[in-house]
């Protein structure tokens, strides 16, 4: 056992297009040990969102290892897979992707329905004590819509919280977001990660990356460490 969550090995992941082969990522080494808050950093296209796809199940590398808490992701069989990322993955995108007929708290019920470890019956204190960490108790009525960018922002993040999950991966949290509400974010990213919470953060904001104790940068598929010296001029 180590204290590395996740552990890439000689990670590679190519797709076919009708006029050939795509190498997306390159011989990917990653190590993430619990309790980091890592962000990657590149230009687009470089491979950022298909490597976070990887990390969090939804797609398979075709060739190297990845091992997500201890556990090698390649012996396990599809429901293995979803059990793992409804118990160890919490999801944050650019776009918020609720859901747009549904109320905050139906928001925040659906992942639980997944979610067999907990009763119906414990649904209401969750998503109230969710809700209390983002600051939105008293939005939980309203639909996507009729709330700011910022606030849909923070009910997603409410959303990726509800089934306890200890890592957080977030594609361009910020993205959509003005400077005022991107440091709420942010704050409460980094607020969630003091509690103990390993969060990944893809983005291409230098003000993010720099809310990050470590940083990697993502140039045509090959993922290299920032160092400590190089990290403001690199972000
Ligand atoms: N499902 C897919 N099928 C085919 N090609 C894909 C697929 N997903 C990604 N790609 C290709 O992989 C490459 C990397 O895409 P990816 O979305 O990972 O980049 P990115 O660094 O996240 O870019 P951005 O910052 O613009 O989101 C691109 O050339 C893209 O066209």
């Amino acid at each position: 056992m180590t204290d590395a969550v996740i552990q890439l090995n000689n990670l590679n992941k190519s797709f076919n297009h009708s006029s050939g082969s795509n190498h997306v990522l390159k011989d990917i080494n990653l190590k993430v040990n619990s309790g980091e808050m890592v962000a990657i950093v590149g230009q687009s296209g470089s491979g950022k969102s298909t490597l976070l796809s990887i990390l969090g199940l939804l797609e398979l590398a075709d060739k190297g290892s990845y091992e997500l808490c201890n556990q090698n992701t390649r012996e396990l069989s599809e429901f293995q897979l979803s059990q793992l990322r409804n118990q160890h993955i919490g999801w944050v995108f650019q776009n918020f992707n609720l859901i747009a007929d549904m109320t905050v708290v139906e928001n925040l019920t659906a992942p639980l329905r997944f979610n067999k470890k907990v009763k119906p019956s414990e649904y209401s204190q969750l998503i109230h004590d969710v809700l209390s960490k983002v600051d939105l108790t008293d939005k939980k009525d309203f639909f996507p819509d009729e709330l700011s960018g910022g606030q849909q922002q923070r009910v997603a993040i409410a959303r990726a919280l509800i089934c306890k999950p200890d890592i957080l991966l977030c594609d361009e949290p910020t993205g959509n977001l003005d400077s005022e509400n991107s440091q709420k974010i942010m704050d409460l990213l980094c607020e969630l990660n003091k509690e103990g919470r390993t969060v990944l953060i893809i983005t291409h904001d230098e003000r993010v990356a720099l809310c990050c104790q470590r940083a990697y940068k993502m140039s045509d598929g090959i993922l290299c460490a920032v160092h400590n010296q190089e990290f403001k001029r690199v972000v």
